[in-house]
């Protein structure tokens, strides 16, 4: 079998076609929908996702504002700042770019936004609303590999899920996603022994662990869907993902690719998230 590749980036570009129509709607009642990025140190990834968010904010017509601190930052001051974004009527989402340095607490910094705020979707509030299939900011990866399988009318409900990795940002949270479609959802992860037993089972195996071609033709089922959430930059600068691309096409029904795949439209949810607060915030 040779897959059909989901271009999130091709999808990502719709999105904000309709999203923008929607932000001129809501500038005409005077609500401007509005995100706060606030970016830490110097790391160059960091800085390059958070141009990514800037760009496509932009092009949506989304205000967008970054706030660069040195990485010598105390966490008394990140807190100071989140609580005068929180109070700041004019702000609808705040987003504080993930990692920060070690002598912060990313937990308290998160639990620290305002959850009616937090468009990342990482506050435990949010969290816990999402587990008990209640309406809310859906953390952005996974939000945004859900609306790729929707937008392929691949069918979740009664299928076999397996996630590959259990970071709170991304393999946690997708899997409860999933649950509530009605998916059977099985996580692997360091610990998992014979990991290829689950995933040569998956009807769709996400996986999302951060090593470069992780998984292989050899992991999957025939006909299975993949959706790569790796983002690995190559020694060449180039950008590759947790699959072995090119082996695993030849084996899925469907496939992700890495870039241009689950990337895109996590920002993509990112403004969703931002307009859906906006217009909470403004009873719309
Ligand atoms: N608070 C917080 N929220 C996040 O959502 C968050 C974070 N911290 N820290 C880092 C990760 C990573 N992340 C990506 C977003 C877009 C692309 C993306 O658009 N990638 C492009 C390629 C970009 C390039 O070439 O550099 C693509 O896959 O096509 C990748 C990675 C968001 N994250």
């Amino acid at each position: 079998m040779v897959a059909e590749i989901i271009y999130g980036k091709e999808l990502a570009a719709d999105l904000r076609q309709g999203m923008k129509k929607e932000v001129e709607k809501l500038a005409d009642k005077g609500v401007i929908p509005a995100l706060t990025v606030v970016l830490i140190g110097d790391d160059p990834a960091s800085q390059s996702y958070v141009k990514g968010k800037q760009r496509a904010s932009e092009e949506v017509g989304v205000r967008s504002r970054l706030i660069e601190l040195p990485s010598s930052t105390s966490q008394e001051e990140l807190l100071q700042l989140i609580s005068e974004l929180n109070n700041d009527v004019e702000v609808h989402g705040i987003l504080v770019q993930l990692p920060l340095p070690d002598h912060i607490e990313e937990q308290a910094v998160i639990e620290a936004i305002n959850p009616e705020k937090d468009v990342d979707g990482f506050h435990p509030i949010n969290i816990g609303r999402m587990l008990t299939g209640k309406d809310t900011f859906f953390p952005c990866t996974p939000y945004g590999i859900l609306t790729m399988l929707q937008s392929k009318n691949i069918q979740i409900e009664g299928k076999h899920v397996v996630i590959v990795g259990r970071s709170n940002i991304v393999g946690k949270p997708v899997g409860q996603l999933l649950l509530n479609e009605n998916a059977t959802v099985t996580y692997c992860h360091s610990r998992t022994k014979n990991m290829n037993e689950f995933t040569k089972n998956a009807d769709i195996l996400i996986v999302a662990v951060g090593k470069a071609h992780f998984i292989q033709a050899d992991d999957i089922k025939d006909g299975a869907v993949v959706v790569d959430v790796g983002v690995n930059r190559m020694d060449n600068g180039k950008l590759t993902g947790d699959v072995d691309f090119d082996s695993a096409l030849e084996k899925a029904s469907y496939i992700t690719p890495v870039p241009r795949g689950v990337g895109p439209m996590t920002i993509t949810m990112l403004l969703h998230n931002t307009i859906k607060s906006a217009k909470q915030h403004h009873q719309l």
